[in-house]
């Protein structure tokens, strides 16, 4: 199957939170897989190789967050080659998404990615998430094979914003019975969803997370 239509079949099959306009998002989102799969060649970026296995492992599992977030300022922590950021900057143009990423040849390919897929609705941080304390925090903070539960929760809990509907969400693959055992007590677990990739068998969950806004600086 070609990679474009691969991509639309899978955007169909997404529950929810995709804007209509999906032949426009289906485009931008394949010009940043060529991108990746471009400079992947030389600066392996992911061990995701193949572009067909980008539009599933990287594109769609991305976008399963969509239905989950809410408001309209995200962070992306430990953004590596844009995911899941990118996707959702490109899905959603409403959205402003800062990408926190501590590695800089990482950091420079975000950035220029930012600048040849013309992403105005993204921001690039090269800081470590712990040490990055932004003016304007977020409505959701995210993170995909950043770290366990634990870690995430305690580098990234200053980054979201004082309002009753910030969030935490981990990107997860295995539901993580042993790393929700260990979260801290002051974090409250809203809801763990499963969900289902268009075109990927493994399991795939979310997990929500309410931030400790009682106790951070
Ligand atoms: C395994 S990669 C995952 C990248 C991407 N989220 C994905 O799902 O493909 C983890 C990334 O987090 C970055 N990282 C690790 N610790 C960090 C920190 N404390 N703050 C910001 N980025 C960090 C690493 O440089 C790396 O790019």
């Amino acid at each position: 199957m070609n990679l474009e239509k691969q991509l639309l079949e899978g955007l169909n099959k997404l529950e929810a939170g995709l804007p209509e306009e999906r032949e426009r998002t289906s485009t931008r989102l394949l010009q940043y897989i060529h991108f990746l799969n471009k400079w992947n060649r030389v600066h392996n970026l992911t061990a995701v190789r193949e572009p067909e296995e980008m539009v599933t492992k990287h594109v769609l599992d991305s976008l399963t967050l969509l239905p989950v977030i809410s408001g309209t300022h995200h962070a992306d922590v430990g953004a590596g080659a844009g995911l899941p950021g990118i996707p959702l900057a490109i899905a959603r143009s409403d959205w402003h998404l800062t990408l926190i990423e501590s590695n800089q040849k990482k950091a420079a390919f975000l950035k220029q990615g930012c600048i040849e897929l013309a992403l105005k609705n993204i921001e690039v941080v090269c800081e470590r998430a712990e040490r990055f304390f932004p003016s304007e925090k977020f409505d959701t903070v995210i993170s995909r094979a950043f770290a366990d539960l634990s870690t995430f929760v305690k580098s990234a809990n200053h980054l979201c914003a004082e309002h009753s509907k910030s969030r935490l969400v981990a990107m997860k693959g295995r539901f993580p019975d042993a790393e929700l055992m260990q979260l801290p007590a002051q974090f409250e677990v809203e809801k763990v969803l499963r969900v289902m990739v268009p075109g990927l068998r493994a399991a795939r969950h979310l997990i929500v997370i309410k931030p400790d806004l009682g106790t951070r600086d």
